[in-house]
């Protein structure tokens, strides 16, 4: 990648660029990254507003595929640049099976690897996810830690093992030939709980809201604190990873990050008023109506009534052992490794992610979005 202001052209493909995140990244690709020529966007799912994108200076080529099957992946990467890969089964609910999320994160994540390899791109951003580390099933606290932080990652659950091991297979790859004899450069973020437009637990939680007159019950202690970024600022360091990579090689490959902003610290629950309060709903009870073993009773009676059904129908509610332990323990990041890195700074303050989520909410909220 030429430095000069003649800079050559490049060729981005994002994977899972019609996901929630991907979108994100798509849109903020083209309006900050100055270089870009040419953005594949690849995903089994293509979304409509992918053609008013056509219609601007730079090419947008809409790709339908599976990264779980390596030909079509090989076929996306050929020629790409920069590789963004986001594309993942996002489940802790018991939609999928674990056979499917392994393949999916893992597998896919092999095929965009050896893609890079066999075709010579040679650089490479993944979305990995702060549950690489944790909470883990033990509920030991990770409070406002950073990239060096011990703590002990037990995974059990199939989605943060598929990450897990997605991440390492990233972070290995770095510094292997690809074709063309030059070594391939890796990173891995890692976004906490993310907010912001196109978030569709948030819209859940506010239609939830509003079927129960306004109401919502605190489930969880507010002292439990979760951490949380916004979107438009994880899609901003999945770009600024991406041009930095070739310049700071050294500094920057087989690395992971934290996606940090200026997000306040609080419990899941407490955080989600921060938008769905200015959208009328109340949050009941300074402490959590019910006692916690009760709570760990109802996600464990959950889960025993998604095994018994399965067979009938698929019965996956929000709550269940798993995602109880998660909104039950302490994680958040503090940390300015991105910042060290590769110059990462937010592009939105807590006012505006704020406010730009408020505003969807209200709007999605209403709609059938
Ligand atoms: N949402 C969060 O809070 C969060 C936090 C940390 C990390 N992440 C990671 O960020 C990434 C994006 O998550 P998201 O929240 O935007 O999820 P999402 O489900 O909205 O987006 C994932 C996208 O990947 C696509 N996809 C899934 N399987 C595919 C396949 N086999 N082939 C091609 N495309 C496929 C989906 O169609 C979807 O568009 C994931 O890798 C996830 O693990 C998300
Ligand atoms: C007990 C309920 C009372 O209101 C609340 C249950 C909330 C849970 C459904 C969510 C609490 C924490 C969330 C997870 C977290 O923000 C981080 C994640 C990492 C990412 O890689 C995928 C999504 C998620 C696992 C996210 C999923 C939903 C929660 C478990």
């Amino acid at each position: 990648m030429a430095d000069s202001a003649q800079a050559q052209k490049l060729v981005y493909l994002v994977t899972g660029g019609c996901g929630f995140l991907g979108e994100h990244v798509v849109r903020m690709l083209l309006q900050r990254e100055p270089r870009l020529g040419e953005l594949r966007v690849f995903d089994r799912h293509l979304g409509p507003w992918l053609e008013e994108l056509k219609t601007g200076p730079v090419r947008v080529t809409a790709i339908q595929g599976d990264v779980t099957e390596a030909h079509e992946v090989a076929a996306a990467v050929a020629g790409a640049h920069v590789v963004i890969h986001t594309a993942g089964l996002v489940d802790v609910f018991g939609r999928a099976s674990p056979e499917t999320i392994h393949e999916v994160n893992v597998q896919g994540t092999r095929n965009v690897i050896e893609a890079c390899v066999q075709t010579g791109t040679r650089f490479l951003v993944y979305t990995s996810s702060m549950e690489v580390v944790g909470p883990n099933t033990k509920g030991h606290p990770f409070y406002r830690g950073n990239e060096d932080t011990l703590y002990e990652a037990a995974h059990r659950h199939p989605y943060p093992c598929s990450k897990a091991l997605a991440e390492r297979l990233v972070l290995e790859a770095n510094g292997r030939e690809v074709h063309g004899g030059l070594p391939l450069v890796t990173c891995a973020l890692r976004p906490t709980g993310i907010y912001g437009e196109g978030h569709q637990i948030m819209r859940d939680f506010y239609r939830q809201g509003l079927r129960l007159g306004g109401w919502l019950f605190r489930a969880i202690p507010a002292s439990v604190e979760h951490g949380r970024v916004y979107v438009g600022n994880v899609a901003w360091m999945h770009v600024l990873a991406a041009r930095e990579l070739e310049r700071r090689a050294a500094l920057m490959g087989g690395q992971v990050y934290f996606c940090y902003d200026g997000s306040p610290y609080k419990s899941y629950e407490d955080f989600n008023m921060e938008f769905l309060g200015p959208c009328g709903l109340q949050l009941v009870g300074a402490r959590p109506l019910l006692p916690y073993w009760l709570l760990v009773f109802l996600a464990a009676l959950n889960a025993l009534l998604q095994w018994l059904l399965r067979p009938l129908v698929l019965y996956a509610p929000l709550l269940n052992p798993y995602t109880l332990a998660v909104a039950n323990t302490t994680f958040t990041v503090s940390t300015d490794k991105a910042q060290r890195h590769f110059g990462y700074e937010p592009l939105f303050s807590w006012e505006d992610s704020r406010t730009r989520t408020i505003l969807w909410v209200q709007a999605a909220g209403s709609s059938a979005q």
